[in-house]
């Protein structure tokens, strides 16, 4: 479940939200002439939001993917999942990424505690390249001094 809530954060806070594509020749996207060396810019926010594509797609749901299949990515998402790019050029960190994120996640809030600093201000974002927080995410972090135990089936 947790690889499942990271794709989906990926989902509503692609990072980039933005991806470019240069054209090596004239040609046509659907309805729309591309010159030659021209920039396309394809918004990866709007279209992992797009309601054409996703239902209630600006709700946070892992359960959206099964944990018994695979993991979505642009192939089984149909090129409407795009957090790591597709085509050739597409994100070689993917698989890493995916698990380094997981690992570190756990092994943070299985040590920390994480609550909202007092009179922080609103959490608001900001996209240039990436997705930012306008005035920061501050937070009071605090050792966790009875750590829960996990039991494991066996
Ligand atoms: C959550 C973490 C990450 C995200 C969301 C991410 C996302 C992306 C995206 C969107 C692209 C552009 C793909 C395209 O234009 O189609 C990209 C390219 C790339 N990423 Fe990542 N990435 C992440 C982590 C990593 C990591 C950990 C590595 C290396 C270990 C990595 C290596 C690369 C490389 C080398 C490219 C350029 C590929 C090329 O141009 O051929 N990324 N990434």
């Amino acid at each position: 479940m947790r690889i499942l809530s990271l794709l989906q954060s990926l989902r509503l806070y692609p990072q980039p939200p933005v991806l470019i594509r240069r054209s090596l020749e004239d040609d046509m996207l659907g309805e729309y002439p591309i010159g030659r060396g021209e920039d396309i810019f394809i918004s990866i926010w709007n279209l992992h939001r797009c309601p054409k594509h996703w239902d209630n797609a600006d709700v946070f749901n892992p359960e959206r993917w099964t944990l018994d299949g695979p993991n979505p990515n642009e192939t089984n998402q149909k090129f409407s999942y795009l957090p790591f790019g597709g085509g050739p050029r597409k994100c070689v960190g993917d698989m890493f990424a995916t698990f380094e994120n997981v690992v570190a996640t756990a092994m943070l809030v299985k040590r920390f505690d994480f609550q909202m600093a007092p009179g922080a201000p609103p959490v608001e974002m900001t996209t240039g390249a990436t997705i930012h927080t306008t005035k920061g995410l501050n937070m009071i972090v605090s050792r966790r001094t009875n750590p829960p135990v996990i039991p494991i089936s066996r």
